[in-house]
């Protein structure tokens, strides 16, 4: 299992990608040169993939690797600028060895993008290896422990043996040996199935520092003459909060799910049965997009709910934020992520289902809804009775959006088609509503597993409170997402008006746990690093030492008084 470390580190990329690629797409005998060594910390590598100028477009990307039968080896290059392997996390200063896909060439013809383990610098002395300019991209937005790397090869020869030769294959003289299926040498499934486990992580976090410090923050009045609350019994403080707790559960089940998920299938693939993998990509390319969305958005609720504090690093919750945030843009750019699961997986399925085939996995929904098109629509043609109540109910009302949705996106596709654009056109002039599907289908899968999850609770107590973050959890969701609902004529004004007064009393039911179930989480103080989070809520005395512990307050007067203050009053 993938243990999150709590902070971005140089090693992320051994660990989190070259290792696993290794294990995935390594043979036998790669598997003994290359990752005993690098599990040793002997090779130290990177996954060397995007470049300055392509990193969503892997077709795109330029690096080559061309083979010379006449010296057994493969030429590294890097024809152009834009073609500078520029980001791999470790590959500035840390790593000797790099997995970089390049384009293979052979036998005068491209064969697309492959694997290649590329030494970079000395194993003794770290020096960059002839042929290789490499270095750090610079500072960023946070990641500051990460050496982010840039790397330009220029003519570099590895052997034929450094090509990852599990699936596809150069013979010696350069004949290339297809893979079992193109798609194995993506990858990238792996981390991005880890990644909705960092979004749950990352909301638990957040909201047990926001939650613990809004029961022992005291503010303003809410009855004139009485003490000063807490700012956890203010409504507004509630309805930013506890969605946050709710989707904080939400998403550990999720994570719990993909990555078990993950587990199954990929065993299937390693003996030989590739037929989940579409399933795995798109749920991975989806759920990937949906939960660092949500987590990312929620990280600032938290923050903000916090006032000035907040804006502490003391608080911590910046730091969440800026190493979480490029969890939406790395590991695949969330909107490509997101057409990727609609125009690859849900409108091909739509259109299966609308033949009359019966779907398997998360889009088995599909089919029911082709079916209920088939069947003549009732005359009243209204939304159904909405129980706000019943999680079932709602589960189904998630489901039906989605197919609404899904079926949205697919007649947008014809009625472009239709208007004479190309098929490409077609797809682009529908891409809004063709993430607006994934959105709606991955929210439909996250309903459905907290669900599906509470089944497998027997403790009563817990069952009641965990069923009542659900209710949250949907409601929330479909009060903020009306307008798919009464597009869909799932949902009438009036519903909509019971959804938000049923959300109100859910707060207030919420209110006595709500401390509690943060606790639950169990994250010790070192692991919040949250003067505003800390378990015994000593806020005040904590905040006022770790300001003391400041590097500005190591002198009372600070240089700078003598250096410019000084010098400055004496021009005046
Ligand atoms: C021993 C092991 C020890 C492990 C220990 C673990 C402990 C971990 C501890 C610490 C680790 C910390 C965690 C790590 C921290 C990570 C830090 C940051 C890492 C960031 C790394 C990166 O960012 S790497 C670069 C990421 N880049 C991308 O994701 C690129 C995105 N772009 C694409 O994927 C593609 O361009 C595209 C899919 C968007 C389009 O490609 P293309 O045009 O070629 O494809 P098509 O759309 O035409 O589709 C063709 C066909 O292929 C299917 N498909 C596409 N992608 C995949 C895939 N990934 N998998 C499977 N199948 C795929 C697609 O569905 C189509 O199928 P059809 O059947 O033809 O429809
Ligand atoms: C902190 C960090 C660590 C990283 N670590 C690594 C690493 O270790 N190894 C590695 O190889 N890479 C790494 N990356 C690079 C990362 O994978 C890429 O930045 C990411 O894949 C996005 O590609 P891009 O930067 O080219 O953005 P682009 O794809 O250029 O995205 C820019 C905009 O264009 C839009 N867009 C692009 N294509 C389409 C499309 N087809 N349809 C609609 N809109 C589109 C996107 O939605 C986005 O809004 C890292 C990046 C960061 C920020």
């Amino acid at each position: 299992s993938c243990v999150h470390p709590d902070r971005p580190e140089p090693l992320d990329l051994h660990l989190g990608m070259f290792l696993p690629t290794l294990l995935n797409q390594a043979t036998p005998e790669q598997m003994e040169r290359f990752f005993t060594p690098a599990w040793n910390l002997r090779i130290i590598g990177t996954y060397a993939q995007t470049e300055m100028g392509h990193g969503t477009h892997l077709r795109g990307l330029e690096t080559t690797a061309t083979f010379d039968p006449s010296t057994q080896e493969f030429v590294l290059h890097s024809p152009t600028i834009s073609s500078i392997k520029w980001w791999p996390g470790g590959l500035g200063k840390t790593s000797n060895h790099a997995i970089v896909l390049a384009q293979l060439h052979t036998q005068g013809r491209c064969h697309g993008l492959h694997a290649f383990i590329v030494p970079i610098r000395d194993m003794d002395t770290h020096v960059p290896l002839p042929g290789v300019v490499v270095g750090d991209i610079g500072p960023k937005f946070g990641f500051s422990e990460v050496d982010n790397g840039f790397l330009k090869l220029e003519h570099v020869r590895i052997p034929l043996d450094n090509m990852l030769m599990k699936f596809a294959k150069v013979e010696p003289d350069g004949t290339y040996v297809k893979p079992p299926s193109a798609k194995l040498t993506y990858g990238m499934v792996f981390i991005r199935s880890m990644i909705v486990g960092q979004s749950a992580l990352a909301l638990a976090k957040s909201c047990t520092i926001a939650i613990r410090y809004s029961a022992v923050r005291h503010q303003s009045e809410l009855r004139p003459g009485e003490p000063e609350p807490q700012i956890l019994n203010y409504q507004t403080q509630q309805h930013k909060l506890f969605p946050v707790l709710a989707a904080a559960y939400a998403f550990t089940f999720v994570g719990q799910y993909m990555k078990d998920t993950y587990r199954r299938i990929s065993g299937d693939i390693h003996a030989g049965d590739y037929s989940q993998l579409p399933e795995l990509h798109a749920l991975s390319a989806g759920l990937k997009a949906f939960t660092t969305w949500a987590a990312n958005a929620a990280i600032e609720v938290c923050r903000m709910s916090c006032g000035g504090h907040g804006y502490s690093r003391s608080s911590a919750l910046p730091d969440i934020y800026v190493e979480f945030t490029p969890t939406c843009t790395y590991e695949g750019e969330n909107t490509v992520m997101m057409l990727q699961t609609a125009s690859r997986y849900l409108v091909k399925s739509y259109r299966q289902a609308s033949v009359g085939q019966r779907l398997q996995g998360s889009v088995s929904y599909l089919s029911e809804a082709a079916a209920q098109r088939l069947r003549p629509r009732p005359v009243s043609g209204g939304a159904a009775p909405l129980s706000t109540q019943d999680l079932l109910s709602l589960v189904h009302l998630y489901q039906r959006r989605a197919a609404s949705l899904v079926e949205l996106a697919a007649k947008s596709i014809q009625q472009e088609l239709q208007r004479g654009r190309s098929q490409e056109e077609a797809w682009n002039h529908s891409s809004i509503d063709l993430v607006r599907a994934s959105d709606a289908h991955c929210h439909f899968v996250v309903v459905k597993l907290f669900v599906d999850k509470l089944e497998q609770v027997d403790d009563a107590a817990v069952k009641a409170v965990l069923s009542t973050l659900a209710l949250l959890y949907a409601l929330k969701g479909l009060a903020d997402n009306s307008g798919d609902f009464l597009q869909a004529g799932l949902l009438t004004v009036p519903q909509a008006t019971r959804v938000s007064a049923r959300i109100k009393e859910l707060l207030e039911e919420l209110r006595p746990d709500a401390v509690a179930l943060v606790d639950a989480f169990d994250l010790n103080d070192r692991k919040l690093n949250s003067v505003l989070g800390r378990y015994d809520g000593n806020v005040y005395e904590h905040l006022y030492e770790w300001a003391r512990q400041s590097p500005l307050n190591a002198t009372e007067v600070h240089e700078s008084f003598h250096k410019y203050l000084k010098p400055l009053r004496s021009r005046l």
